[in-house]
């Protein structure tokens, strides 16, 4: 059997990639390992333009986001379902100080773009405290990545292109301009592991930074909002009738899978004095996200083997940020059109010889 590219791994990145490749007609085998856990599954999918205590620009929101939305709006379109939520994000004031602060910042063109003039505080203070109101971000949302992941898995089974199974870094025989994996020959073997990167011989050099993420589903009391809510943690409305998600932690110890007794008393602690409603915890998840050292991607192709490349390093912000990447990656494949400097792992390969 031959193909164009193995993708291993179908978290938000692998899926990302793997969609971009079979739209420009390549010959896409994706292999991914059930077993394992995925950060996708646990994500909260969100894509917010303005985010931070200080209220900052998502890094290329400008570019970033439309793309993405166009990307999801295409994948959708195409493949059935209703993944990609878009909604507003508001974020009531925690002080009058807050308030002020963030209303200068937002007189800049920049950031009005992203904001709505008046925010509808009246409609948000049954449900939330805001006695100072709130600030509205537009252009936000959130992608409902399990069901965006169980549609490309599906898809790429049906076409006899999956492969459920753990890679074997033993099996990889690389060879002038292809790589052979069982009875497999392909261009080019392209790795989207999530945080079980680290484990890849070929990549284990990257500067990680891995960051630990609980969240909660939990059923609201008559809670009717469809907009996410923000006070650094996140309401996520699932389902308009009550269901949300409550998060997220970020702990950058006790890097394992598991959910805690601390993770959920720390959500509640910060969702209590602001929520105004009853609710009852229904699940709990932990995963964790591939945060880099310098908090940009992983792209490009490795610096000894041409056949073997990554997409990884999305953090936080794995779905605003794949779509574009993955698009540059594909790119840079074709025409040799150059990767983001920011996001192309060239900026470390000294790091890599270093470890030789
Ligand atoms: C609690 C929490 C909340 C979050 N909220 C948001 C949010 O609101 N918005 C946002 O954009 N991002 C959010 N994130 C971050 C987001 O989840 C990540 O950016 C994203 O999931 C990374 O995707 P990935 O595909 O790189 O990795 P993963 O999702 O971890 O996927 C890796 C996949 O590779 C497979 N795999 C690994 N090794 C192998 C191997 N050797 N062989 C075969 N298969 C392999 C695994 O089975 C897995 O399916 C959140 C993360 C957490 C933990």
């Amino acid at each position: 059997m031959s193909a164009d590219y193995l993708i291993v791994g179908q978290g938000i990145a692998g899926s990302v990639l793997a969609w971009t490749l079979s739209q420009r007609g390549y010959r896409v085998l994706i292999m991914n390992d059930p077993t394992l856990p995925a950060a996708s599954k646990v994500s909260g999918g969100i894509f917010n333009p303005l985010t931070g205590k200080k209220l900052y620009r998502t890094w290329k929101a400008d570019e970033l986001f439309p793309f993405a939305h166009k990307f999801y709006s295409d994948m959708q379109a195409q493949l059935g379902g209703d993944f990609l939520h878009d909604c507003d994000v508001y974020r009531p004031y925690r002080s009058i100080e807050e308030q002020n602060s963030y209303l200068a910042q937002t007189a800049d063109p920049n950031l009005a773009k992203y904001v709505v003039e008046r925010a509808d505080d009246a409609k948000f203070s049954p449900f939330v405290e805001n006695p100072y109101g709130g600030l509205q971000i537009t252009q936000a949302g959130w992608v409902d990545c399990v069901q965006m992941l169980q549609k490309i898995e599906h898809y790429f089974i049906e076409n006899k292109q999956y492969i459920h199974d753990r890679v074997d870094y033993q099996k990889i025989e690389i060879q002038e301009d292809s790589v052979v994996y069982n009875d497999l020959k392909i261009k080019k073997i392209l790795f989207c592991e999530g945080y079980e990167a680290r484990q890849n011989p070929f990549f284990n050099w990257l500067p990680f930074n891995p960051v630990k993420g609980q969240s909660l589903i939990a059923v609201v009391e008559d809670y009717t909002l469809q907009e996410i809510i923000n006070q650094g943690t996140f309401i996520l409305p699932l389902d308009g009738k009550g269901k949300c998600r409550l998060g997220a932690t970020y702990s950058w110890h006790d890097l394992d899978w598991e959910a805690t007794e601390d993770g959920r008393a720390y959500l509640e602690d910060k969702i209590k004095p602001y929520l105004k409603k009853k609710y009852q915890i229904l699940e709990q998840h932990a995963g964790i996200r591939p945060s880099t050292k310098d908090r940009r991607p992983f792209v490009g192709i490795h610096p000894e083997y041409a056949s073997l490349g990554i997409f990884n390093g999305l953090g936080t912000k794995g779905v605003s940020l794949a779509p574009f990447f993955a698009n540059q990656l594909v790119n840079f494949l074709e025409t040799g059109e150059e990767i983001d400097k920011e996001a192309n792992i060239e900026r470390i390969f000294s790091l890599y010889f270093r470890s030789k």
